[in-house]
């Protein structure tokens, strides 16, 4: 059984549209206009148990709507969806059982209540037999270091503590899917990793799926090897985030910093006959841009040290997934 499915998955949404002027005005009193907005457009979704997978748009692209019909909150328009093998919305109450999650922005936990008053009533209200409970917590606890901040209220906790336990509780009934939207927002590098690692831990332990929307490119790297980019409710691009480093990566640049000044006539004679392409950056400052897949890194460096060319130091650049994702924007993409 897959965790998430989802065919020509829909949702609009009518909003009212104001008339121009005081006669507008009038008009609109009497009766109203509406304008129909397809935020999700027939999205194609297919993600398997254990899966890691970051979901990506701009602002507006349609990720909101789609993680709230995932998670029951909204009922789409039109579609099929099963998450987990329920209906999200018609069978919510089942469901939920099956699924945690996570919003940074919002938190699920009691403000004034300690931690761990939080944690017993999430016990009663899933309803989790106490020999299930009181190892899976105790490890949770464990593993997220987080066994000083039990007895503190959740007002008193600083962001990143308060994620860490965001995370316990989303976990507490041991979902086989779990959805987290801007888990790291706000949060200092380190603990960033720290709840990166615990992520990548609980994938592997217990083949725990993840859903992840994200602005940050970053946790998407560390942890998905699949991404799903969204434009205007439309997937535009569902796969490998290497293959879309490879293609849209723009290859690798080499930055070389040689011994002394060279005409550029006599760089680009070391590499003839490859598809490089060399720029002079500064006197002693040479850029030589290797694209996709047709020339390898070591081949172009092996000719440049061939030739007798003296390096200094050299450097070797990628694109980030942020240019990426920036450049597929900017250019437009359709999926293949
Ligand atoms: N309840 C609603 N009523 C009307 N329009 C809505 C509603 N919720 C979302 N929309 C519209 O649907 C579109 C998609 O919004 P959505 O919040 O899903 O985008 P998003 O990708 O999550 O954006 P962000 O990154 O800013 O959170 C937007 O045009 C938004 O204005």
């Amino acid at each position: 059984m897959l965790a998430i499915e989802a065919k020509k998955l829909t949702k609009e949404f009518q909003v009212y549209q104001s008339r121009k002027g005081l006669s507008g005005a009038f008009r609109d009193l009497l009766n109203r206009e509406y304008r129909t907005i397809r935020a999700v457009n027939e999205i194609d979704l297919s993600i398997k148990p254990g899966e890691m997978v970051g979901y990506i748009g701009e602002n507006g692209a349609g990720k909101s709507t789609t993680i709230k019909m995932l998670t029951g909150i909204l009922q789409p328009t039109s579609g099929m969806l099963k998450v987990n093998g329920y209906d999200p919305h018609r069978e919510r109450e089942k469901f939920v059982r099956t699924i945690g999650v996570v919003f940074g922005q919002r938190s699920q936990l009691w403000w004034d209540l300690a931690v761990q008053e939080s944690f017993q009533l999430l016990q009663k209200v899933y309803r989790i037999p106490h020999e299930k409970y009181e190892p899976h917590l105790k490890r949770m606890i464990d593993v997220l270091n987080i066994q000083e901040l039990l007895d503190q209220p959740v007002r008193k906790l600083s962001l990143g503590q308060r994620m860490r336990c965001e995370l316990a509780t989303s976990l507490i009934h041991q979902p086989s899917l779990l959805f987290l939207d801007e888990p790291t927002i706000g949060l200092d590098v380190l603990v960033k990793e720290d709840i990166r690692q615990f992520l990548r831990d609980i994938n592997q332990e217990l083949n725990t799926t993840v859903l992840l929307t994200t602005h940050d490119l970053g946790d998407i790297e560390a942890l998905c090897s699949r991404v799903v980019m969204l434009d205007k409710g439309n997937i535009i691009y569902d796969g490998d985030m290497n293959r879309l480093k490879r293609e849209w990566g723009d290859g690798k640049r080499i930055v070389l910093e040689t011994e002394r000044e060279y005409e550029l006539s006599e760089l680009l004679a070391t590499t003839e006959g490859l598809p490089v392409e060399w720029e002079k950056k500064a006197s002693h400052t040479y850029e030589i841009r290797v694209p996709g897949d047709q020339v390898q890194v070591p081949e172009v460096l092996g000719r440049v040290i061939e030739r007798g060319i003296a390096i200094q130091e050299m450097q070797l650049e990628e694109a980030t997934a942020e240019e990426i994702v920036r450049k597929i924007y900017q250019e437009g993409m359709t999926i293949d």
